[in-house]
C-alpha cells in the first residue's frame, strides 16, 4: 500500500498494528509515521522498524492519509482538539479507542469526515489479531475493503454494525486477557504437580491454540469436541465437573457482560 498510515499513540494496541502492518509488507516502514508523546518508547519503535516518529501529533495529521488513533479514551478529546486543524481534507480516521464511537469522532472533528470505527486486539503483534470494523456513511467501499485488508494482514477481521461494538470489545477486545489468566492459572497447577516452569507455559498455551484452532478448522460445535476429549469415567469429565461446580461458564458471561456494560458506560 503507498498510503501514508499515520499512528497516533503507539503503546500496547497502537506497537502491535503498527508491527503487524510493517511484518506482513502491507506498508513499507517510511510510509508510517507515528506520534507519541513517550520519546523513548518512539526512539525504540524508530531503531526496530524504521518508520518515522515524531512528537507532534499535527505532523502525523498532516502527512497521514489514514490516521489510526490509538490513544486512551480519557484523552481522545483533547488530541482531537489538537490535531483536527491538521488533517487531510479526505483522511480516513480509524479510531480503535473503547467507548469511543462514530458519532462522538465526527463531533469531536466538527466536520463530514471519513471514521471507521475497529475493535482490535493485542494478538495483532503475532499475525492472529481479531478485528471488527464499522464504517460511518462517509467511507467509501474500497476505503473500507482498504481497512479490512490492513487488519487481515494481522489478523482476522470481520465488518459488523457499529451497535456490536461494546459486545466486541468483550468477547475479542478484552478476551485475550482472560485467556492469558487461564493459561496461567493451567501452568501454576501444572506446577503444583512439579512440572517445570516453563515447560508448563508451553504446554498450556499449546493446548489453548491447539483448541482454538479445531473449533476454527473443523467446523464442529465446541461442546462436541470437548465431548471427544472426555472419555466416560475418566480424567477429563472429573475436570469439567469441577469446573462447573465452580461456575467456570457462569464467571465467563458475567465477566464478558460487566465488559460489555464498561464499554457502553464509556461511550456516555
Ligand atoms: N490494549 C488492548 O488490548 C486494546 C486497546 N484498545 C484501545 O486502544 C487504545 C490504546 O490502548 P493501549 O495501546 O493499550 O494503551 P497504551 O497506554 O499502551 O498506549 C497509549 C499510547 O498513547 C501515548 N500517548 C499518551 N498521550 C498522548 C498524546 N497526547 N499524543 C500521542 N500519544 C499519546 C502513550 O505514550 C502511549 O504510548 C485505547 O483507547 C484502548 O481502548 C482497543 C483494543 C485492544
Ligand atoms: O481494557 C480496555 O479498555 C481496552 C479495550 C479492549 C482491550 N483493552
Amino acid at each position: 500500500m503507498n498510503k501514508i498510515i499515520g499512528f497516533i499513540g503507539c503503546g500496547n494496541m497502537g506497537g502491535a498494528m503498527m508491527a503487524g502492518l510493517i511484518k506482513a509488507g502491507i506498508s513499507a516502514p517510511e510510509n508510517i509515521i507515528v506520534g507519541d508523546l513517550n520519546e523513548k518508547r518512539l526512539e525504540e519503535t524508530k531503531k526496530e522498524f524504521g518508520v518515522r516518529v515524531t512528537t507532534d501529533n499535527r505532523e502525523v495529521a498532516k502527512e497521514a492519509d489514514i490516521l489510526i488513533l490509538s490513544i486512551k479514551p480519557n484523552i481522545y478529546k483533547v488530541v482531537i482538539d489538537g490535531l483536527k486543524d491538521s488533517v487531510k481534507e479526505d483522511v480516513v480516521v480509524i479510531t480503535i479507542a473503547a467507548g469511543k464511537g462514530i458519532k462522538e469522532t465526527e463531533e469531536l472533528f466538527g466536520r463530514d469526515i471519513k471514521v471507521i470505527k475497529v475493535m482490535p486486539n493485542t494478538p495483532a503483534l503475532v499475525g492472529e489479531g481479531m478485528a471488527a470494523l464499522a464504517p460511518n456513511n462517509k467511507v467509501t467501499k474500497e476505503e473500507l475493503q482498504e481497512a479490512v485488508s490492513m487488519f487481515e494482514s494481522f489478523g482476522q477481521a470481520e465488518i459488523l454494525d457499529e451497535k456490536y461494538m461494546d459486545a466486541v470489545t468483550a468477547v475479542s477486545g478484552s478476551s485475550p486477557a482472560y485467556v492469558f489468566m487461564f493459561i496461567e492459572a493451567m501452568a501454576d497447577a501444572a506446577v503444583l504437580e512439579g512440572i517445570p516452569r516453563d515447560k508448563a507455559y508451553k504446554m498450556a498455551a499449546q493446548a489453548v491454540l491447539g483448541s482454538a484452532k479445531m473449533v476454527l478448522e473443523t467446523g464442529k460445535h465446541p461442546g462436541a469436541l470437548k465431548d471427544m476429549v472426555c472419555s466416560p469415567g475418566g480424567t477429563t469429565i472429573e475436570a469439567v465437573a469441577a469446573l462447573e461446580e465452580r461456575g467456570f461458564r457462569s464467571a465467563v458471561i458475567e465477566a464478558m457482560r460487566v465488559c460489555a456494560d464498561k464499554s457502553r458506560e464509556m461511550s456516555k
